[in-house]
Protein backbone atom coordinates (compact mmCIF):
# COMPACT_ATOMS: atom_id res chain seq x y z
CA UNK A 1 0.00 0.00 0.00
CA UNK A 2 1.10 3.46 -0.37
CA UNK A 3 1.13 6.29 1.65
CA UNK A 4 0.87 9.81 0.02
CA UNK A 5 0.13 12.90 1.83
CA UNK A 6 -2.16 15.55 -0.60
CA UNK A 7 -2.91 18.84 0.08
CA UNK A 8 -0.67 19.40 2.99
CA UNK A 9 -0.32 22.91 4.93
CA UNK A 10 3.56 23.55 4.53
CA UNK A 11 4.69 24.45 8.54
CA UNK A 12 6.09 27.94 8.53
CA UNK A 13 9.67 28.45 9.83
CA UNK A 14 8.78 29.90 13.68
CA UNK A 15 5.42 27.27 13.76
CA UNK A 16 4.87 25.72 17.23
CA UNK A 17 5.53 22.00 17.01
CA UNK A 18 3.17 19.61 15.13
CA UNK A 19 0.33 18.20 17.23
CA UNK A 20 -1.23 14.97 16.38
CA UNK A 21 -5.31 14.54 17.80
CA UNK A 22 -6.72 10.97 17.68
CA UNK A 23 -11.17 11.49 17.48
CA UNK A 24 -12.90 8.26 17.78
CA UNK A 25 -16.55 7.41 18.66
CA UNK A 26 -19.01 5.20 17.25
CA UNK A 27 -20.99 6.06 13.73
CA UNK A 28 -22.85 9.99 14.06
CA UNK A 29 -21.26 11.21 17.00
CA UNK A 30 -19.92 13.95 14.89
CA UNK A 31 -16.49 12.34 14.17
CA UNK A 32 -15.85 13.79 10.74
CA UNK A 33 -17.60 16.77 10.46
CA UNK A 34 -16.31 17.49 14.02
CA UNK A 35 -12.58 16.79 12.68
CA UNK A 36 -12.56 18.37 9.05
CA UNK A 37 -13.66 21.67 10.86
CA UNK A 38 -11.43 21.67 13.71
CA UNK A 39 -8.67 20.47 11.23
CA UNK A 40 -10.01 22.95 8.78
CA UNK A 41 -9.50 26.21 11.33
CA UNK A 42 -6.53 25.39 13.03
CA UNK A 43 -4.43 24.66 9.36
CA UNK A 44 -4.03 20.87 10.26
CA UNK A 45 -4.24 17.67 7.92
CA UNK A 46 -7.16 15.05 8.23
CA UNK A 47 -7.29 11.51 7.68
CA UNK A 48 -10.97 9.84 7.60
CA UNK A 49 -10.11 6.17 8.39
CA UNK A 50 -12.99 5.28 7.91
CA UNK A 51 -13.25 5.83 3.99
CA UNK A 52 -10.15 3.83 3.89
CA UNK A 53 -11.86 0.65 5.39
CA UNK A 54 -14.85 1.73 2.75
CA UNK A 55 -12.29 2.25 0.06
CA UNK A 56 -10.71 -1.16 0.56
CA UNK A 57 -14.51 -2.84 0.70
CA UNK A 58 -15.37 -1.01 -2.45
CA UNK A 59 -12.11 -2.71 -3.91
CA UNK A 60 -12.86 -6.18 -2.66
CA UNK A 61 -16.67 -6.12 -4.02
CA UNK A 62 -15.48 -4.75 -7.65
CA UNK A 63 -12.86 -7.19 -7.91
CA UNK A 64 -14.87 -10.54 -7.06
CA UNK A 65 -13.78 -11.16 -3.53
CA UNK A 66 -16.21 -12.36 -1.99
CA UNK A 67 -16.86 -10.38 1.37
CA UNK A 68 -18.13 -13.05 3.92
CA UNK A 69 -14.87 -15.41 3.53
CA UNK A 70 -12.63 -14.05 5.92
CA UNK A 71 -9.81 -15.69 4.08
CA UNK A 72 -10.17 -14.53 0.63
CA UNK A 73 -10.49 -10.68 2.20
CA UNK A 74 -6.92 -11.81 3.91
CA UNK A 75 -5.49 -13.00 1.35
CA UNK A 76 -6.74 -9.58 -1.17
CA UNK A 77 -5.70 -7.05 1.53
CA UNK A 78 -2.45 -6.12 0.50
CA UNK A 79 -3.62 -5.88 -3.42
CA UNK A 80 -5.36 -2.12 -3.74
CA UNK A 81 -3.31 0.92 -3.52
CA UNK A 82 -5.21 3.13 -1.32
CA UNK A 83 -4.52 6.87 -1.18
CA UNK A 84 -5.82 9.57 1.12
CA UNK A 85 -5.40 12.94 0.25
CA UNK A 86 -5.48 14.83 3.97
CA UNK A 87 -6.92 17.93 3.07
CA UNK A 88 -9.83 18.92 5.33
CA UNK A 89 -11.34 21.31 2.76
CA UNK A 90 -11.17 18.82 0.49
CA UNK A 91 -10.32 15.38 1.42
CA UNK A 92 -9.98 12.45 -1.04
CA UNK A 93 -9.88 8.91 -1.30
CA UNK A 94 -8.45 6.61 -4.44
CA UNK A 95 -8.43 2.55 -4.64
CA UNK A 96 -5.73 1.60 -7.63
CA UNK A 97 -5.90 5.30 -8.79
CA UNK A 98 -10.05 4.77 -9.34
CA UNK A 99 -11.46 8.16 -7.22
CA UNK A 100 -13.95 6.21 -4.37
CA UNK A 101 -15.27 9.30 -2.76
CA UNK A 102 -19.10 8.24 -4.53
CA UNK A 103 -19.19 4.51 -4.54
CA UNK A 104 -18.19 3.97 -0.59
CA UNK A 105 -20.95 5.71 0.72
CA UNK A 106 -23.33 3.25 -1.41
CA UNK A 107 -25.52 0.70 0.82
CA UNK A 108 -23.67 -2.53 -0.23
CA UNK A 109 -20.13 -1.11 0.93
CA UNK A 110 -22.21 0.29 4.13
CA UNK A 111 -23.42 -3.09 4.80
CA UNK A 112 -20.07 -4.80 3.80
CA UNK A 113 -17.17 -3.03 5.84
CA UNK A 114 -17.46 -4.13 9.29
CA UNK A 115 -17.15 -7.68 8.29
CA UNK A 116 -14.07 -6.60 5.77
CA UNK A 117 -12.24 -4.05 8.68
CA UNK A 118 -12.75 -7.09 11.14
CA UNK A 119 -10.47 -9.28 9.08
CA UNK A 120 -6.75 -8.86 10.94
CA UNK A 121 -4.95 -8.77 8.10
CA UNK A 122 -6.68 -5.81 6.61
CA UNK A 123 -6.59 -4.00 9.96
CA UNK A 124 -2.73 -4.40 9.67
CA UNK A 125 -2.41 -3.43 5.86
CA UNK A 126 -4.73 -0.09 7.11
CA UNK A 127 -3.03 0.86 10.05
CA UNK A 128 0.38 0.95 9.07
CA UNK A 129 -0.70 3.23 6.06
CA UNK A 130 -2.74 5.35 8.67
CA UNK A 131 0.42 5.98 10.62
CA UNK A 132 3.06 6.34 7.31
CA UNK A 133 0.25 9.12 6.75
CA UNK A 134 0.42 10.49 10.57
CA UNK A 135 4.01 10.68 10.78
CA UNK A 136 4.31 12.40 7.36
CA UNK A 137 2.35 15.16 8.38
CA UNK A 138 3.73 15.58 11.72
CA UNK A 139 6.86 15.72 9.91
CA UNK A 140 6.24 17.92 6.93
CA UNK A 141 2.52 20.03 8.34
CA UNK A 142 1.36 21.48 11.41
CA UNK A 143 -0.30 18.18 12.79
CA UNK A 144 -3.39 15.99 11.67
CA UNK A 145 -6.53 15.03 12.88
CA UNK A 146 -7.44 11.02 12.53
CA UNK A 147 -10.72 10.21 12.92
CA UNK A 148 -11.73 6.65 13.27
CA UNK A 149 -13.13 3.75 15.88
CA UNK A 150 -9.40 2.86 17.19
CA UNK A 151 -6.97 5.47 16.68
CA UNK A 152 -6.53 6.38 20.57
CA UNK A 153 -6.23 2.77 21.06
CA UNK A 154 -4.09 0.78 18.75
CA UNK A 155 -2.95 3.26 15.40
CA UNK A 156 -1.63 6.18 17.53
CA UNK A 157 -1.35 5.55 21.29
CA UNK A 158 0.96 8.22 21.66
CA UNK A 159 -1.09 10.77 20.05
CA UNK A 160 -0.63 14.07 21.75
CA UNK A 161 -4.71 14.63 22.60
CA UNK A 162 -7.51 11.47 22.30
CA UNK A 163 -11.09 12.52 21.94
CA UNK A 164 -13.79 10.27 22.14
CA UNK A 165 -16.88 11.30 21.27
CA UNK A 166 -20.26 9.73 22.28
CA UNK A 167 -24.09 10.40 21.21
CA UNK A 168 -27.56 8.77 22.25
CA UNK A 169 -28.63 5.94 19.89
CA UNK A 170 -31.60 8.47 18.74
CA UNK A 171 -29.63 11.90 18.13
CA UNK A 172 -26.96 9.48 15.84
CA UNK A 173 -30.03 7.76 14.09
CA UNK A 174 -32.25 11.36 13.70
CA UNK A 175 -28.79 13.11 12.11
CA UNK A 176 -27.55 10.00 9.92
CA UNK A 177 -30.96 9.45 8.38
CA UNK A 178 -31.99 13.36 8.47
CA UNK A 179 -35.08 12.36 10.10
CA UNK A 180 -35.51 15.53 12.06
CA UNK A 181 -36.36 17.50 8.64
CA UNK A 182 -38.98 13.93 7.44
CA UNK A 183 -42.56 14.53 7.83
CA UNK A 184 -43.67 13.68 11.62
CA UNK A 185 -45.99 10.75 9.96
CA UNK A 186 -43.02 9.30 8.33
CA UNK A 187 -40.26 9.91 11.24
CA UNK A 188 -40.94 7.06 13.49
CA UNK A 189 -40.18 4.14 11.14
CA UNK A 190 -37.07 5.38 9.62
CA UNK A 191 -35.70 6.17 12.70
CA UNK A 192 -36.23 2.73 14.16
CA UNK A 193 -34.71 1.02 11.15
CA UNK A 194 -31.83 4.12 11.30
CA UNK A 195 -31.30 3.43 14.71
CA UNK A 196 -31.38 -0.70 14.27
CA UNK A 197 -29.11 -0.60 11.71
CA UNK A 198 -26.36 1.88 13.22
CA UNK A 199 -26.82 -0.33 16.74
CA UNK A 200 -25.69 -3.17 14.87
CA UNK A 201 -22.71 -2.01 13.21
CA UNK A 202 -21.94 0.08 16.79
CA UNK A 203 -22.29 -4.42 18.12
CA UNK A 204 -20.06 -5.19 15.01
CA UNK A 205 -17.14 -2.96 15.67
CA UNK A 206 -17.08 -2.45 19.23
CA UNK A 207 -17.19 -6.61 19.37
CA UNK A 208 -14.32 -7.85 16.72
CA UNK A 209 -11.14 -9.55 18.16
CA UNK A 210 -8.68 -6.81 16.49
CA UNK A 211 -8.14 -3.53 17.10
CA UNK A 212 -12.56 -2.90 18.32
CA UNK A 213 -14.12 0.30 18.65
CA UNK A 214 -13.30 1.60 21.81
CA UNK A 215 -12.26 4.48 24.05
CA UNK A 216 -8.85 4.93 25.33
CA UNK A 217 -8.17 5.50 28.87
CA UNK A 218 -6.72 8.96 28.51
CA UNK A 219 -9.45 10.02 25.82
CA UNK A 220 -11.46 13.08 26.82
CA UNK A 221 -14.99 11.80 26.49
CA UNK A 222 -17.46 14.48 24.96
CA UNK A 223 -20.98 13.65 24.85
CA UNK A 224 -22.49 15.50 21.84
CA UNK A 225 -26.16 14.80 22.13
CA UNK A 226 -27.46 17.80 23.47
CA UNK A 227 -24.47 20.15 21.55
CA UNK A 228 -24.75 21.86 18.34
CA UNK A 229 -22.08 20.98 15.73
CA UNK A 230 -20.71 24.25 16.32
CA UNK A 231 -20.08 24.14 20.12
CA UNK A 232 -18.62 20.35 19.69
CA UNK A 233 -15.80 22.30 17.28
CA UNK A 234 -15.26 24.94 19.82
CA UNK A 235 -14.73 22.50 22.37
CA UNK A 236 -12.14 20.30 20.58
CA UNK A 237 -10.86 23.54 19.60
CA UNK A 238 -10.42 24.64 22.96
CA UNK A 239 -8.74 21.32 24.20
CA UNK A 240 -6.54 21.14 21.09
CA UNK A 241 -5.50 25.31 22.15
CA UNK A 242 -5.16 23.82 25.80
CA UNK A 243 -2.83 21.08 24.99
CA UNK A 244 -0.76 23.14 22.94
CA UNK A 245 -0.02 25.37 25.73
CA UNK A 246 0.74 23.23 27.90
CA UNK A 247 2.94 20.96 25.61
N1 LIG B 1 -23.60 17.96 17.36
C1 LIG B 1 -24.34 17.77 16.25
N2 LIG B 1 -25.61 18.17 16.21
C2 LIG B 1 -26.38 17.96 15.13
N3 LIG B 1 -25.96 17.34 13.99
C3 LIG B 1 -24.69 16.91 13.98
C4 LIG B 1 -23.81 17.09 15.10
N4 LIG B 1 -22.63 16.54 14.78
C5 LIG B 1 -22.75 16.05 13.53
N5 LIG B 1 -23.99 16.27 13.05
C6 LIG B 1 -24.51 15.85 11.75
O1 LIG B 1 -24.71 14.44 11.86
C7 LIG B 1 -24.35 13.77 10.67
C8 LIG B 1 -23.30 12.69 10.97
O2 LIG B 1 -22.10 13.34 11.37
P1 LIG B 1 -20.67 12.75 11.03
O3 LIG B 1 -19.67 13.81 11.31
O4 LIG B 1 -20.65 12.13 9.66
O5 LIG B 1 -20.56 11.58 12.13
P2 LIG B 1 -19.55 10.35 12.22
O6 LIG B 1 -18.34 10.69 11.42
O7 LIG B 1 -19.27 10.21 13.68
O8 LIG B 1 -20.29 9.16 11.68
C9 LIG B 1 -23.89 14.84 9.70
O9 LIG B 1 -24.97 15.18 8.87
C10 LIG B 1 -23.53 16.01 10.61
O10 LIG B 1 -23.70 17.26 9.98
N1 LIG C 1 -10.50 3.25 12.53
C1 LIG C 1 -11.55 2.64 11.97
C2 LIG C 1 -12.48 3.36 11.19
C3 LIG C 1 -13.54 2.69 10.63
N2 LIG C 1 -13.66 1.35 10.81
C4 LIG C 1 -14.71 0.57 10.17
C5 LIG C 1 -15.91 0.35 11.07
C6 LIG C 1 -16.97 1.27 10.53
O1 LIG C 1 -18.26 0.72 10.67
C7 LIG C 1 -16.58 1.42 9.07
C8 LIG C 1 -16.97 2.73 8.40
O2 LIG C 1 -16.44 3.81 9.15
P1 LIG C 1 -17.04 5.28 8.96
O3 LIG C 1 -16.28 6.16 9.89
O4 LIG C 1 -17.08 5.64 7.53
O5 LIG C 1 -18.49 5.06 9.47
P2 LIG C 1 -19.72 6.06 9.55
O6 LIG C 1 -20.69 5.55 8.57
O7 LIG C 1 -19.24 7.44 9.31
O8 LIG C 1 -20.16 5.85 10.93
O9 LIG C 1 -15.17 1.26 9.02
C9 LIG C 1 -12.76 0.66 11.59
O10 LIG C 1 -12.90 -0.54 11.77
N3 LIG C 1 -11.72 1.31 12.16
Amino acid sequence: MAATLQGATPVPPDAPASVVVAIDGPSGTGKSSTSKAVAAKLGLSYLDTGAQYRAITWWMLTNGVDVDDAGAVAAASGKPVIVSGTDPSAPTITADGADASGPIRTPEVTAAVSAVSAVPEVRAAITALQRDIAAEAARTTAGIVVEGRDIGTTVLPDADLKIFLTASPEARAARRGGELKARPGDAGVDLEATREALLRRDAADSSRKTSPLAKAGDAVEVDTTDLTLEQVIECVVTLIEDKRRTA
